[in-house]
């Protein structure tokens, strides 16, 4: 094991999904290790085994998910030299291991045992009753810019391998069986729960769902950004005449996102906030702004007036009504089918405890989530580019017009208006910039500016 651990120590901070990038990591030990076949000395093929690994930074304990291939020496398979972890010894066998999700084998033992709905001690693999799990499909792993690692079987299925694990019921899991019915969601086909310890007790954890893969999907995050594009190569253009107008897709969104609110609050329980309660997550705004100015002191000229639109937002006269949210909605979690938007990864965001994201919270939190993205889509070709403050002004009028379109859209399919609620809605893009700058500081520090310039902006507004 400690060989395992040394090896990891080395490996996850390279990781996309790892958390911890902007700190050093201090130790590694693993948790658990759960194996679920094969690979023990003279079995034949590779071994594979679920780890919690726990690892120690400055700032705090974290736990991921490392789905481990344990292959014999020499005989790892080609095209999986760029998932290799290092070689160690195993019960005094010398073994390569190796990162296990992108090994189409190991990996349909996986859907194996969730169509078999088997249980492997501490690790069930479970199928959503009346979903039926085709197996004996390849599986690819999704690129991008991820939090966890997504893998694609044949075209059936989408296995989300979760990373970063929080004890108990993933709420992504939770909120797709909540939406199950709904044309804007992938239900879950099945999952992978195991027992991690809390508190000294064994609490059952989502360390995998398994979806529908919607074929004709065109991830949001890339239509914008085309859009974008076409507009900043028509220089003197304005977005509605620029050859890829989003507008009418981000009035769609709105009002898909507004029918997934609707939908969530029938399934789940809803509440109204009091004035008490108010000022309680307007001072959880504060702290957290408080950490990323203690983390990027870039923030700091700009803390007073994020402060007060807190302080604001707390002094609001009307209750808030609260119910469970989407919590991390961005471009990148809604695809474009042929039948329309799809909402995906209901998670939350994952750097926050799961207690937290499941809390309900106010639909105008998903709605701010989408306009910051509709900012980050704008800023985010001008880093770096000569032409930057020539296209800066094209940039706020592609935001802007699709903020609009998204804002009208959801008010138009029966959410809140947002128009009617600026104080809050401030509240919420400025709290979601906030956690973008700690999150681009911990995970891609050269997109940081993207957020701090936005804030910048608003402060300046
Ligand atoms: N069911 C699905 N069908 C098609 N594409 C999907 C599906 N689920 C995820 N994807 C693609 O994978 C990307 C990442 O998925 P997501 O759930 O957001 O993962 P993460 O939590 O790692 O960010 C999405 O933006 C989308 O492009
Ligand atoms: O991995 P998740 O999709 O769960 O979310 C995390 O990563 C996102 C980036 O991939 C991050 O989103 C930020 O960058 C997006 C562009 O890449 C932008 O559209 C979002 O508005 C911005 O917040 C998200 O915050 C993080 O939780």
């Amino acid at each position: 094991m400690k060989e395992i651990e040394e090896l990891l120590a080395a490996w996850l901070p390279r990781q996309r999904w790892f958390a911890g990038k902007a700190a050093p990591v201090e130790a590694v030990r693993i948790e658990r290790d759960l194996p679920v076949g094969g690979g023990d000395p003279g079995a034949h093929g590779p071994g594979l085994r679920l780890l919690v690994v726990r690892v120690d930074q400055p700032r705090g304990t974290d736990r991921y998910l490392v789905v481990l291939g344990l292959a014999e020496p020499g005989r790892l398979r080609p095209g999986l030299e760029h998932c290799a972890i290092g070689r160690c010894r195993v019960r005094g066998a010398r073994r390569t291991a190796y990162d296990a999700l992108h090994d189409p084998e190991l990996t349909g033992r996986l859907l194996h045992l969730i169509a078999r709905g088997a249980d492997r001690g501490p690790v069930r693999f479970r199928t959503r009753p009346g979903h039926a799990v085709r197996t004996g499909l390849r599986s690819l792993v999704l690129t991008g810019e991820q939090s966890n690692t997504s893998l694609v079987f044949g075209e059936d299925y989408v296995l989300k391998a979760f990373r970063r694990l929080w004890p108990g019921l993933n709420p992504d899991l939770e909120l797709n069986g909540a939406l199950e019915g709904s044309p804007y969601a992938a239900p879950p086909h099945g999952w992978i729960e195991a027992d991690i310890e809390d508190g000294g007790r064994p609490v059952p954890t989502t360390v995998a769902m398994l979806q529908g893969y919607l074929r004709s999907a065109t991830d949001g995050w890339v239509l914008a950004a085309t859009s974008v594009r076409d507009l900043y190569a028509a220089p003197g253009t304005g977005p509605a005449d620029a050859g890829g107008d989003f507008a009418a897709e981000a009035e769609r969104l709105g009002a898909a996102t507004a029918a997934v609110h609707r939908a969530l609050a029938r399934a789940l329980p809803t509440d109204v906030l009091s004035p008490s309660c108010l000022r309680g997550l307007a001072d959880a705004m504060a702290r957290r702004l408080d950490e990323a100015t203690g983390q990027v002191p870039e923030l700091a000229p700009y803390a007073g007036v994020l402060r007060s639109a807190f302080d604001d937002f707390a002094r609001a006269p009307d209750p808030l009504p609260v119910q469970r949210v989407h919590g991390d909605y961005h471009l990148g979690q809604v695809v474009r089918t042929d039948a329309g938007w799809v909402l995906l990864d209901f998670e939350g965001e994952p750097a926050v405890p799961v207690a937290e994201r499941r809390r309900p919270s106010s639909p105008l939190r998903d709605v701010a989530g989408m306009l910051r993205s509709f900012d980050y889509a704008a800023r985010h070709q001008l880093i770096g580019s000569a032409e930057e403050d020539l296209l800066a002004p094209a940039a706020r009028a592609w935001a802007d017009r699709n903020r609009e379109a998204f804002c009208a859209g959801y008010a138009a399919g029966g959410g809140t208006d947002p128009d009617k609620h600026l104080t809050a809605l401030r509240a919420f893009e400025y709290d979601k910039a906030v956690y973008e700058v700690l999150y681009e500081a911990h995970h891609r520090p050269t997109w940081l500016r993207v957020p701090l310039d936005s804030i910048a902006a608003l402060a300046h507004a």
